[in-house]
């Protein structure tokens, strides 16, 4: 049974650190926080023995086989690579940094370690991904000539600035649904070969970006519209447009629940199929067995749809150039 250390004692490590004791094979053994009522009350909560006051202790623990990193994403590169060299296997939340030599290092540590690093990017282990896959490679949306993508939340106030805004906070979920629907419909070559405009407004203090739109033409000739905000909002839209019918989701895909996740294909005939898929678990739980399975296997890397270290660089690659047209677009107008 794997026994995880859980960096961190926010929002987000609670949702992980729930699913990991909701598993019947994975329990929390040790957690690490910088404030000490928070470390408490966390470790109370979720019944966890240890409680570490540094990164490198929790690390070091015989009893820790597997460590969550559940810090803000500009901490995530420095804290994965602590648990990566103490042979940890590792989870660390989306996004996997936020500049691309942070994730050029990570990945490379995780290429001289010897043990399980995955980016948790947790929606790609739910059933919908894959099920996603079969419609794409079934023919029945034809050609995929359009992908549209939209995810916002009004999270900017409790979302950590040093985590660079709302294309890492959140875009990084519609950018990485349409890396793998690229991938699956045009071939494993056909993302990177890409021209890429990017518009958007900043924070007031213009170190970060707060609303983001995205224009892609790949190649192969598919074009990609993607918006992320995470200045106002609840809401989530994702399309597949095909030569033949379109694919629509009809409910999040980036927070696939238990029970129902739901995809709509209408073909340009007017005829409407739902496809249904259910769950015993949320994304969450999913993203536990994943971990679970890859450790009791001994995988360096989780399988498709879950990002390999060369899908977690491939996202970032698009992030970090989403990000870098944004501000060459906005810094002149709005400064
Ligand atoms: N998969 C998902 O659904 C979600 C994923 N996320 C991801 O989770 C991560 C955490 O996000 P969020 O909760 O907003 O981040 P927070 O800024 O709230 O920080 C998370 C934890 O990191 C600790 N921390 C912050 N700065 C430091 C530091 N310098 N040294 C050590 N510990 C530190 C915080 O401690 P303290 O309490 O003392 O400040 C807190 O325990 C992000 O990468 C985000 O993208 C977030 C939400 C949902
Ligand atoms: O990372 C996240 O994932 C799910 C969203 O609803 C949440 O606001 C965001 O922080």
């Amino acid at each position: 049974m794997p026994r995880w250390g859980v960096l961190g004692t926010s929002f987000i490590s609670h949702t992980v650190a729930s699913a990991i004791n909701a598993s019947p094979d994975s329990q929390v053994v040790a957690v690490f926080g910088r404030d000490v009522e928070r470390l408490v009350s966390f470790a109370d909560k979720h019944d966890v023995a240890h409680r570490c006051e540094s990164i490198e202790a929790l690390v070091a623990l015989p009893e820790v086989d597997v460590v969550y990193v559940g810090l803000p994403s500009h901490l995530h590169a420095s804290a994965a690579m602590v648990a990566l060299r103490a042979g940890k296997p590792t989870l660390s939340e989306k996004a996997l940094t936020t500049t691309m030599a942070d994730a050029h290092a990570l990945i490379g540590e995780a290429k001289k370690s010897s043990v399980l690093f995955l980016e948790g990017l947790m929606y790609l282990s739910h059933p919908v991904m894959a099920r996603l896959a079969d419609v794409l490679r079934s023919g029945v949306l034809g050609r995929v000539r359009g992908v549209s993508g939209y995810y916002a939340a009004n999270i900017w106030s409790k979302a950590n600035p040093l985590g660079m805004g709302t294309i890492y906070n959140l875009g990084c979920y519609p950018v990485s649904l349409l890396h793998w629907v690229v991938q699956v419909a045009a071939g494993p070559d056909a993302f990177g070969q890409r021209k890429v405009v990017g518009l958007g407004n900043l924070a007031d203090d213009g170190s970060h970006i707060r609303d983001a739109s995205l224009s892609v033409r790949f190649g192969c000739g598919l074009l990609a519209t993607l918006q992320s905000s995470d200045s106002f909002g609840n809401d989530s839209s994702f399309a597949v447009q095909g030569d033949k019918a379109v694919l629509r989701f009809r409910t999040n895909p980036w927070l696939p629940p238990t029970g129902k996740s739901i995809m709509q294909i209408r073909s340009y005939k007017g005829e409407v199929e739902e496809i249904v898929v259910e769950s015993p678990m949320d994304a969450f739980g999913w993203q536990v067995k994943t971990v679970e399975e890859c450790i009791k296997r001994g995988d360096r890397e989780a399988a498709r749809p879950s990002p390999t270290w060369n899908d977690s660089l491939e996202i970032m690659d698009l992030l970090t150039e989403w990000e870098a047209a944004v501000f060459a677009n906005t810094r002149n107008e709005q400064t």
